[in-house]
């Protein structure tokens, strides 16, 4: 792609939180951004009062940003595309948008996951439908929507194999309280995105069920040694994972109440079912269909990732979540690291 390539406007696939959020911002630094979601009644809503009541009531919407009604026609002549729906309705998305969209136009994503049943990575998924012409770019990082869309200081990194396209959709966001960092770890930065979500249900268990602050410390970082090797066997960067993408989000997402991976976690530790936890909750969470399908990346690479496990224990064979800790406690010594061989 060149310098020079016109990313505007900015269609943005998705009104929910996380693709309002990310179009608000776009739209206060003065870029022309449209927002489309697929509920007619949302559309109105949002059209009449000029924010997004159901996601993020209360913030109004810059000038910049206009919702979008006709898709088709907003695709075919928007000058780059952001999808930002959960990983489940990924594909279909771009199953959307490919028969309209002009050749070379540049897409990217701020889903966090895999694919369902397959746990391909999204970049393979979008590469293979789309081919190669279009510059393609992850967006991801410790950002929780409510306070991007309030404006509150926030970074995160965009990453595409393409310098130049990464360099212009970061420059999109790009502002005095809006710090986006770029690279061209696709890999890293999609497993960090995606197995973050699984370890925030793990804290959030252990929190629920009244374990302490050392118990949330050792599965941050034990769940960071479980993303590092997963990185590492599929190929991506060391680097990437002590970054944004990475143990950034990683720590936003089991500290903070406001993931809904934690607090999926929580509802659990605290007796509710699976199934009640989930309706509780009541949002998008994402560490739940990531959980197995992380999973079955581990075991074809062959690799340990025993909280990962546990919480799949834990979310699909009804495994008591003090069972599960129990577990973990009670796997063979090891070291944490172990002196180099001469
Ligand atoms: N919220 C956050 O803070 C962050 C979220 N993310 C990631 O962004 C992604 C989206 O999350 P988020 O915005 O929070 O989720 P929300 O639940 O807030 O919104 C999801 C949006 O996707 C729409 N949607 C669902 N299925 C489809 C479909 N088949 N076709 C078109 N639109 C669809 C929903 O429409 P409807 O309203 O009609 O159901 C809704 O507008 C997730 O992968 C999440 O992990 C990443 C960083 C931060
Ligand atoms: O990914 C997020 C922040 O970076 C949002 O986390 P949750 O999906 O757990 O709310």
């Amino acid at each position: 792609m060149s310098e020079q390539a016109n990313l505007s406007p900015t269609l943005v696939l998705g009104a929910g939180a996380w693709g309002t959020a990310l179009a608000m911002a776009m739209a206060r630094n003065g870029h022309e951004t449209w927002l489309w979601g697929r509920d007619k009644q949302h559309y109105l809503q949002m059209q009449t009062s000029r924010e997004n009541a159901k996601y993020l009531p209360g913030i109004a919407f810059p000038d910049a940003l206009s919702v979008v009604d006709d898709v088709h026609k907003a695709i075919q002549s928007c000058g780059h595309v952001l999808i930002s729906v959960p990983s489940k309705a990924f594909v279909e998305s771009l199953q959307m948008i490919k028969p309209m969209l002009a050749a070379k136009t540049p897409v990217s994503w701020a889903t966090k996951g895999l694919a369902p049943d397959t746990g391909e990575l999204l970049y393979d998924v979008a590469r293979s439908a789309l081919g190669e012409s279009h510059p393609l770019a992850v967006i991801s990082g410790p950002s929780f929507a409510a306070e991007v869309a309030a404006n509150l200081p926030t970074a995160f990194t965009v990453a595409s194999e393409d310098g130049d396209f990464a360099k212009q959709l970061a420059g999109l966001f790009h502002s005095p309280t809006l710090r986006v960092y770029t690279t061209y770890d696709v890999l890293g930065v999609q497993i960090g995105g995606t197995v973050k979500n699984v370890l925030a249900i793990s804290a959030g268990i252990s929190d629920g069920l009244g374990y302490g602050a050392n118990a949330r410390a050792a599965l941050i970082t034990r769940g960071m040694a479980e993303i590092r090797r997963l990185a590492a066997a599929l190929g991506a960067e060391t680097e990437t994972l002590f970054g944004l993408s990475g143990i950034g989000d990683l720590i936003l997402t089991c500290t903070d109440d406001q993931s809904r991976n934690r607090q999926l976690g929580l509802a659990i530790g605290r007796g509710l079912s699976v199934d009640d936890a989930v309706k509780f909750v009541g949002k998008t969470v994402e560490g739940m269909d990531a959980a197995r399908e992380v999973m079955l990346r581990a075991r074809q690479a062959d690799i340990e990732m025993p909280i990962v496990e546990q919480v799949c224990k834990i979310l699909f064979e009804g495994y008591d979540p003090r069972e599960s800790v129990q577990a973990l406690l009670c796997r063979e010594q090891k070291a944490e690291l172990t002196p180099p061989v001469n």
